[in-house]
């Protein structure tokens, strides 16, 4: 049926290859070619479209498209009216939120917001900026950048404000942070209208639970184990606590066996204590997908 398509705008720049890589391990390949506005995508019911993350609320809010993915950031500065499905907390390349900051050169008198009454300010996010200069009473001159500022102050601009993730393009530039403008992470949002279409709506939670299940998986492992019932106590003292570890029985009554997720970081340190507590036949294997 031909309504049964769902547009979805997948984020052209910074978030295309963490997007991708995102939906691969979802289960969906996307591919991208040169020049192409429409990456293709191994499910007939989604037609992908490649729109700028700056651009991408508006269009859903237009019912161009029917979701898409893009940064908290450019729907508040676009003021785009849209249906926010999930949040995905994936950058650039981590996994934390990035943060829109007001940066000046490191040798600046510039101390707080309140010294920049009157300068010049660079950004790409001049509605952010200018929200957040009447949030704190101060009169400056907000001009739009189209790139490349973190190379504008001193020559050019007083001051910035810049979208950082790893704070290495700042620190490359000699620029000071004086104050966090807004925090901001991936969501995937949708056309409310489209979101009204119980198919689309569907669709588009199934999307986010997929997605959603494999950020949650990301640093955790499964950890099997056996222990004798005698040990168990001590043994399940040993584990972190954060989740209840299924316990389940062996053929040998003697026997149980435990099924537990851990942060990959505490591994090395809970095999050798599981092992010193009794446990035996100690698997540690990858998992891909937490569903809660
Ligand atoms: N490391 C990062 N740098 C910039 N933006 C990032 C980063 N990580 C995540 N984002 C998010 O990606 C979006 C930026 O999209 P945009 O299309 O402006 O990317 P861009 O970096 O300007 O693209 P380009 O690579 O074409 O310059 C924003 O929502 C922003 O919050
Ligand atoms: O804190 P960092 O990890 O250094 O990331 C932030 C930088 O990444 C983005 O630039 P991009 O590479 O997209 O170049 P652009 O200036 O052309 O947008 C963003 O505009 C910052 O310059
Ligand atoms: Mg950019």
């Amino acid at each position: 049926m031909a309504d049964k398509l769902l547009k979805l705008g997948i984020p052209a720049g910074s978030l295309q290859e963490a997007t991708a890589e995102l939906f691969r391990k979802a289960g969906y390949n996307i591919k991208f070619s040169s020049r192409s506005y429409f990456p293709s995508i191994d499910d007939d019911e989604i037609e992908c479209l490649s729109i700028r993350a700056q651009e991408m609320a508006r269009y859903v809010q237009q019912g161009i498209l029917d979701a898409g993915i893009t940064g908290h950031d450019w729907v508040v500065e676009t003021g785009a009216d849209v249906h926010e499905v999930c949040e995905l907390v994936f950058s650039k390349v981590s996994r934390r939120p990035v943060r829109w900051v007001l940066a000046v050169p490191n040798d600046s008198d510039i101390k707080s917001v309140k010294d920049l009454e009157g300068k010049r300010i660079a950004t790409e996010a001049v509605g952010l900026t200018k929200m957040y200069l009447e949030k704190h009473g101060v009169n400056a001159d907000v001009e739009f950048s189209w790139g490349a500022t973190e190379v504008k102050p001193p020559r050019l601009v007083d001051a910035i404000v810049e979208v950082t993730e790893t704070g290495s393009s700042l620190r490359a530039n000699n620029l000071r942070i004086v104050d966090e403008v807004l925090e901001s992470t991936t969501r995937l949002i949708a056309n409310k209208n489209a979101f009204e279409d119980d198919w689309k709506a569907q669709k588009l939670n199934n999307i986010a639970l997929m997605l959603q299940s494999c950020l949650a998986a990301e640093g955790k492992v499964g950890l099997m184990l056996n222990v004798r019932r005698s040990d168990l106590q001590k043994v399940l003292e040993g584990l972190p606590a954060l989740q209840q570890p299924t316990v389940s029985n062996l053929s040998d009554p003697d026997w149980v066996a435990i099924n537990t997720i851990l942060d990959e970081s505490v591994v090395r340190a809970i095999i050798p204590a599981l092992r010193e507590a009794g446990a035996t036949g100690i698997v540690e294997f990858p998992i891909n997908k937490i569903i809660d």
